[in-house]
């Protein structure tokens, strides 16, 4: 079956909408009614097909309409009325909007990923931004909680490392879980050199260590780190290690930004789930 992006006539003297011919941008009018001849394409099936109330409403908020145009002829003729073709403006200017935002980030991370490799403009300072990097990589983390959880002598102490450890975990099956459902790739200049990564490592959206920076920032103002100087230094190194995400050319400027809402999320989600002493107690005790 022929797509229908194929089907798409070029237009001229208009909006850009995607989805045309060779998967290029095209331009469709605002105001000419589309030709009769070439189907609808799926965007516009689909709000026909939907209740005709709800799509009346949207043809009286389309901008063809807004703008006055007397070029309806009503459906006498059972064809559809000139108003609807509006109704293909509006998701087609959000996918416009959304691939705008995705060219800008891409040329962004590209501009940005001047560690990428060692001949890159900053290639030098590679070394130190794979530093930056192990320091919000989940193996120290995990290492370092259960460490200070068999170190800890007193009842809050290891109540806190085992609060953190469950983070740690939920972090890492939550970044697994959105990495797979999204399958963004990583850029094209960064190289695969991580060491120890999980298969969906391979893809890049949202960013773990950001997720991490953004829960375990949060989680150490919370509950461990009171003095100001050092408060200073945990948002410093959080904001270092997603700058050093981009700068390495692991990510997108976006996977990092929405990495750091999800592990400030992830955060709240581990307040709600706080494990107290009662509740380790019982756990362990239905386990035993
Ligand atoms: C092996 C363990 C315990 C964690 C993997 C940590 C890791 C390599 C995450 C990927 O982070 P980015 O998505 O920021 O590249």
């Amino acid at each position: 079956m022929p797509s229908p992006k194929a089907k798409a006539p070029a237009r001229a003297g208009g909006s850009p909408v995607l989805g045309g011919a060779n998967g290029r941008y095209e331009f469709l009018s605002l105001t000419k009614p589309l030709s009769r001849s070439s189907p609808p394409p799926p965007l516009l099936l689909q709000r026909q097909g939907s209740d005709p109330t709800t799509a009346r409403l949207r043809v009286s908020e389309s901008p063809t309409r807004r703008r006055g145009s007397g070029s309806s002829t009503g459906s006498a003729s059972g064809q559809a009325p000139p108003e609807e073709d509006g109704l293909r403006l509006n998701p087609s200017f959000v996918r416009v909007a959304l691939s705008s935002l995705l060219a800008i980030d891409l040329w962004m991370s590209k501009r940005l990923g001047v560690c990428a490799c060692e001949d890159s403009s900053w290639g030098s300072v590679r070394p130190l931004m794979k530093l930056i990097e192990i320091s919000g990589h989940g193996i120290p983390w995990l290492a370092g909680g259960v460490y200070c959880l068999y170190k800890s002598d007193s009842a809050a102490g290891q109540e806190v490392m085992l609060n953190l450890l469950m983070g740690l975990l939920l972090d890492l099956l939550l970044v697994g879980i959105v990495k797979a459902s999204v399958r963004r790739r990583r850029p094209s200049h960064n190289r695969m050199d991580m060491f120890a990564t999980f298969s969906v490592d391979r893809y890049s959206f949202p960013s773990g260590h950001a997720t991490r920076a953004a829960m375990c920032g949060r989680f150490l103002l919370a509950h461990l780190v009171l003095a100001a100087p050092l408060r200073v230094l945990v948002l410093l190194w959080a904001a270092l290690v997603g700058l050093s995400r981009v700068m390495l050319g692991r990510h997108n400027v976006t996977d990092v930004m929405f990495g750091f809402w999800m592990g400030y999320c992830q955060y709240n989600l581990v307040e709600m789930l706080w494990l107290s002493p009662q509740t380790l107690q019982g756990l362990l005790g239905y386990f035993a």
